[in-house]
């Protein structure tokens, strides 16, 4: 599942299991055909699709190779090309979007640019059945996909069929029975497409013949595996913050090396209240893992002062957090690797996956925010999941459902939920606000339907009233969110009661708010947190 160019020590891992390989065009969507393969229970890796020598393939030994989709159209020169000796090794194909147009240009089709243009919700007529449709959808159905396409097949290769078109796509779904190729114009890996994982089942488990016996349980257990290979002997630092991602991050690299790890938690003086007390006490205690607790509020705040741009909050913050981790790592003898719990949110949203033109939305801290030229190299075990099943990998390590479960809280903290410059006195009264909100929707029972919850101080004053005397204070703002794995948002419909009941001790309980907002933008076209 690696995001990477393929690294030999991988293959032998995965070799009990089936597996197919992802070959990335640069789709923003490529790693969600991943999810749908894991979740299908097969193992799949993505690689570059220019990272891909033939040899590599070969010993990798795919069952299938699936083409992604991708920004750049078939016709123009110096466009990305599959290898062509995919197509000759006899494994069945899957080319989804730009995979299909650039297969059916190599296998002598017609691709052209210009024609009807395709964005989000779409509908085509079922022709005809194949491998992939079957069970699915039935010849003469109308049915839904998401599309995200200007250019078009205008003529197919040789032993090529239509099974489905649309208006803007009249080879929407095309199959050569015999080879085992098969081409969708739509996204089947999206959830929009809402049948398109059944669509990818078929192919890994019908047309490729997988099995179907990889689960978090084995990829726990292959884990380990990679990441004793990868430590030998070395030492570990582990930034853990008691949030999903770095608990279940320490306790499998725990598993894998032992006291090989120690974690870091820093206190930056921007978590919530009582946040320091609660992880200290599990991760020392409860799962005996070696922790240091660093105070560096004074450290973080300082380096704060006069910040206001969020991109360079960010960055201020990502640096520090290494530049502690490097001193702590001293101090306790040297550590030769990092780990921390990024996720595969973190990294497309920081950074282009495959260095094609993807766009940086914010720099996470913990991958668009670290510096160059950092010493240690990094241990990322979870980086290609997403949350959700990070918590299923959790819940398999034995990770209570306080921690499971818990709200995710970004690593710049209330730093990014305090807009313009940050100071303690801000912090102090966004850590009381915050406190009351998740206090009254955990009273309510809504804490475990919400994805992530949080107050927002504003940089804004407003007059008020009370005890008849003037305030002029500063609003807050209130987000909930509901979602599945962070890269799109609802808004959590609240009663009026609930959030006028918030409101009402917010404003009565913490000095210096005298207003209260409900935020309900979703995601896109907001993002989840403010900056
Ligand atoms: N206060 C902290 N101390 C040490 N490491 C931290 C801290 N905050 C974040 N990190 C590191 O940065 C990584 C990314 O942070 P992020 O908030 O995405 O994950 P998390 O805190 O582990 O989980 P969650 O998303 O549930 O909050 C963490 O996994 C951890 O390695
Ligand atoms: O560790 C983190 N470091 C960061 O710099 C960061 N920025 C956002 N987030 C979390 O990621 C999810 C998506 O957030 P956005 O919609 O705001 O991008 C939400 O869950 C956010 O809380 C971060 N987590
Ligand atoms: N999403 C895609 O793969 C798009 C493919 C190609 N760039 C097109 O516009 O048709
Ligand atoms: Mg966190």
């Amino acid at each position: 599942m690696t995001h990477a160019a393929p690294d030999a020590a991988s293959a032998p891992l995965a070799q009990h299991h089936d597996r197919i390989l992802i070959l990335d065009f640069g789709s923003q969507v490529t790693q969600l055909i991943a999810r749908r393969l894991r979740e299908s229970g097969v193992y799949c890796e993505v690689w570059p699709f220019n990272a891909a020598p033939d040899d590599r393939i070969r010993a990798f030994a795919p069952k299938g190779i699936i083409l992604s989709g991708g920004p750049a159209s078939a016709t123009d020169e110096g466009s990305p090309r599959a290898p062509q000796a995919i197509f000759e090794m006899g494994l069945p194909i899957l080319g989804i979007c730009y995979g299909q147009q650039v297969m059916a240009h190599q296998l002598g089709g017609l691709v052209e640019g210009g024609h009807l243009r395709e964005f989000g919700r779409a509908h085509i007529d079922v022709t005809g059945d194949c491998a992939i449709t079957q069970g699915v959808w039935a010849p003469g159905a109308r049915e839904q996909v998401w599309m995200s396409h200007g250019d078009r097949i205008t003529r197919l290769p040789e032993g090529f069929r239509v099974v489905a078109a649309s208006e803007g796509a009249p080879f929407a779904v095309i199959a050569n029975d015999e080879r085992r190729y098969y081409g969708t114009m739509f996204h089947p890996e999206v959830v929009h497409t809402p049948h398109g994982a059944a669509l990818l089942k078929n192919f890994s488990h019908i047309v490729c013949g997988c099995s179907g016996d990889w689960t978090m349980g084995a990829f726990r257990a292959e884990m380990i595996a990679k990441i004793r290979a990868q430590v030998g002997t070395g030492r570990v630092v582990c930034g853990l913050s008691g949030g999903v991602d770095s608990s279940v991050a320490a306790v499998l690299l725990h598993e894998a090396i032992g006291d090989q790890l120690t974690c870091i938690y820093v206190d930056h003086g921007l978590m919530r209240a009582n946040e320091s007390e609660q992880v200290v006490s599990t991760f020392r205690d409860r799962f005996n893992i070696k922790l240091v607790h660093r105070d560096a509020s004074d450290l973080f705040l300082g380096q704060l002062s006069g910040v206001t741009d969020p991109e360079i909050k960010r960055k201020t913050i990502g640096r520090l957090f290494i530049e502690v981790f490097e001193e702590e790592q001293q101090k306790i003898g040297g550590a030769d690797f990092l780990a921390q719990g990024t996720l595969y949110p973190d990294v497309i949203e920081s950074v282009s996956a495959t260095g094609g033109p993807s766009v940086t939305i914010k720099s996470h801290h913990n991958v668009g925010g670290l510096p160059e030229g950092m010493r240690m190299k990094l241990v990322e075990p979870l980086r290609d999941l997403f949350k959700d099943e990070v918590r299923v990998l959790g819940r398999e390590l034995g990770i209570p459902e306080t921690i499971v479960g818990r709200h995710p809280f970004p690593g710049p903290g209330l730093a990014i939920r305090i807009p313009g410059e940050v100071t303690k006195e801000k912090a102090d009264i966004l850590r009381h606000a915050d406190t009351i909100y998740l206090e009254e929707i955990r009273n309510a029972g809504l804490y475990d339907a919400i994805w992530q919850a949080f107050a927002v101080l504003l940089p804004v004053r407003t007059v008020g009233v009370m005890g008849d005397g003037r305030t002029y204070d500063s609003a807050c703002a209130l987000r909930a969110v509901t979602s599945t794995d962070g890269m799109t948002a609802d808004v959590y419909p609240f009663s009026m009661e609930f959030l006028t009941r918030v409101a009402a001790r917010i404003v009565n309980e913490v000095r210096g708010i005298n207003r209260v907002t409900y935020d309900i933008t979703s995601k896109p076209p907001g993002t989840i947190e403010w900056e």
